[in-house]
């Protein structure tokens, strides 16, 4: 009689063939995966640190296992997701003993598709137990595939492309963003850390209206979220919606505002007296809106929503605008920490191809603008060619369009000499730090 596999080990590797051959995305195929299976609290953690590990190592993980098949050509993809999240525990968890990563593994696949392919893995997997490091640890950077990291280094330059690159806790601390307009932050944090004295919560550097906290559960279940005194959003984003530099009684265009992550911060400080217009290609998205206004108690008669394709046009909204945030579509290489399985969908085409439609985007953007007014472009990507080079072309090809290199009030960052505002964890002395953004400002003269 063979023990079953671990409740945790068969989600992970659940979870990694979902990934590899639905699309599914980590977060919510973990959560779903854990909820059926079961898990309890320590079974969850191993399963989400499998997952993510594996994600974030994957080149050398299938270098290891190229070199041990003597067979060539694809592997069946639930054996491979199994071997991967094999050799993931044999290369990096410590606490993980041999013989149970394997005998794991080949019960999940004999189970699951057979004694031949179980065969397979055992010998895989015993030829690479057998060359595991004595002591295995944790890996101190995210593994990307050769092109990315030219990528990296091209947008970021060698330094700040290693701090992207460095390894960050998981889960990692969770980012709110406080409603200033009700309480303050020092008051939210007293209470959160009454409320959850075992947890940590710190304020961000980089926003001051974030706060970073770990160990506390739920963000729904925290004091302050049914008084809608703060909603989650990662802290660079926070930094990409102040770069607009919206002020009271002004009207805002929050252009591809997809759940309007960015839009109840932008009607926040536009107030009663102004009025803020959402915009996306995808009208479900951007029926949430309302709702997340209600619950954080903000003006809602001056917020509208307006599902339009903006490689197309604006029409009926020229000079509609004082400013206007371009939020652009873009290949998220800059959340790869919290999303590692972008890592398997996007090829060296896939910048060149953003930043193309990011400036058709713009180009309508631009229009919507009123004279003397801000345009901001954003992405949340770290490449040259959905940043800097899309503000270039964007500069020499739409007329009155001037880049901006100034000071934003309530932003304790500078731009970097070419006008581009680079966020992202640099010059943060710990190992957390947000995802990473490009950001540039345009004012509009004609
Ligand atoms: C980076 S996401 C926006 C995130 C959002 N601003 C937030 O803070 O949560 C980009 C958005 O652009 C939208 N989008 C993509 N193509 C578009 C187009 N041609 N016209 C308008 N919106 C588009 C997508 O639906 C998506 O919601």
């Amino acid at each position: 009689m063979v023990a079953p596999a671990s409740p945790a080990r068969v989600v992970a590797t659940r979870v990694l063939h979902r990934i590899a051959t639905e699309g599914a995305w980590a977060s919510p195929a973990l959560d779903a995966e854990i909820e059926r299976a079961g898990l309890d609290a320590r079974d969850a953690a191993l399963a989400t640190e499998i997952v993510y590990g594996t994600l974030r190592t994957l080149p050398s993980i299938d270098r290891a296992l190229a070199s041990k098949q003597t067979k060539k050509g694809e592997l069946e993809p639930l054996t491979r997701a199994t071997l991967r999240a094999a050799q993931y525990q044999l290369a990096h968890l410590s606490g993980a003993p041999s013989h149970a990563v394997v005998s794991d593994a080949v019960s999940i696949v004999r189970a699951q598709r057979g004694e031949g392919l179980s065969r397979f893995a055992n010998a895989v997997l015993r030829a690479l137990a057998r060359e595991r490091p004595s002591s295995p640890e944790r890996a101190t950077r995210l593994e990307v595939p050769k092109w990315l990291e030219g990528e990296m280094t091209r947008g970021l330059g060698a330094e700040r492309a290693e701090a992207f690159l460095r390894a960050r806790p998981l889960p990692p601390p969770i980012a709110l963003r406080v409603e200033l307009t009700r309480t303050t932050r020092e008051a939210l944090a007293t209470r959160i850390r009454e409320a959850r004295p075992s947890g940590t919560v710190r304020e961000g550097v980089l926003s001051p209206r974030a706060l970073l906290v770990s160990g506390v559960g739920d963000p729904r279940a925290l004091p302050g979220w049914d008084e809608g005194l703060f909603a989650v959003q990662d802290e660079g984003s926070q930094v990409v919606a102040a770069l607009l530099d919206a002020r009271a009684g002004e009207s805002i265009a929050d252009a591809c505002a997809g759940r309007g992550g960015k839009t109840a911060l932008l009607v926040s400080q536009v107030g009663a007296s102004g009025s803020v217009t959402a915009i996306d290609l995808h009208e479900r998205k951007l029926e949430q809106i309302d709702g997340e206004l209600a619950r954080l108690g903000l003006p809602r008669d001056h917020a509208r929503i307006e599902a339009r394709d903006l490689s197309v046009g604006v029409g009926g909204l020229e000079r509609a605008f004082d400013r206007v945030l371009v939020d652009a579509p873009c290949t998220g290489l800059g959340t790869i920490h919290r999303r590692p399985e972008l890592l398997l969908r996007l090829t060296p085409a896939d910048p060149a191809r953003m930043g193309a439609l990011q400036l058709a985007i713009a180009r309508n953007a631009a229009k919507m603008v009123k004279p003397g007014g801000v345009l901001a472009f954003a992405v949340c990507s770290p490449t040259r060619a959905e940043g800097p080079e899309v503000a270039a072309r964007m500069e020499r090809e739409i007329p009155g369009l001037t880049r901006l290199v100034d000071h934003v009030e309530g932003v304790p960052l500078a731009p970097d000499d070419d006008g581009v505002w680079r966020i992202g964890p640099f010059g943060i002395a710990s190992d957390e730090g947000p995802d990473a953004y490009q950001v540039v400002r345009f004012g509009i003269t004609s």
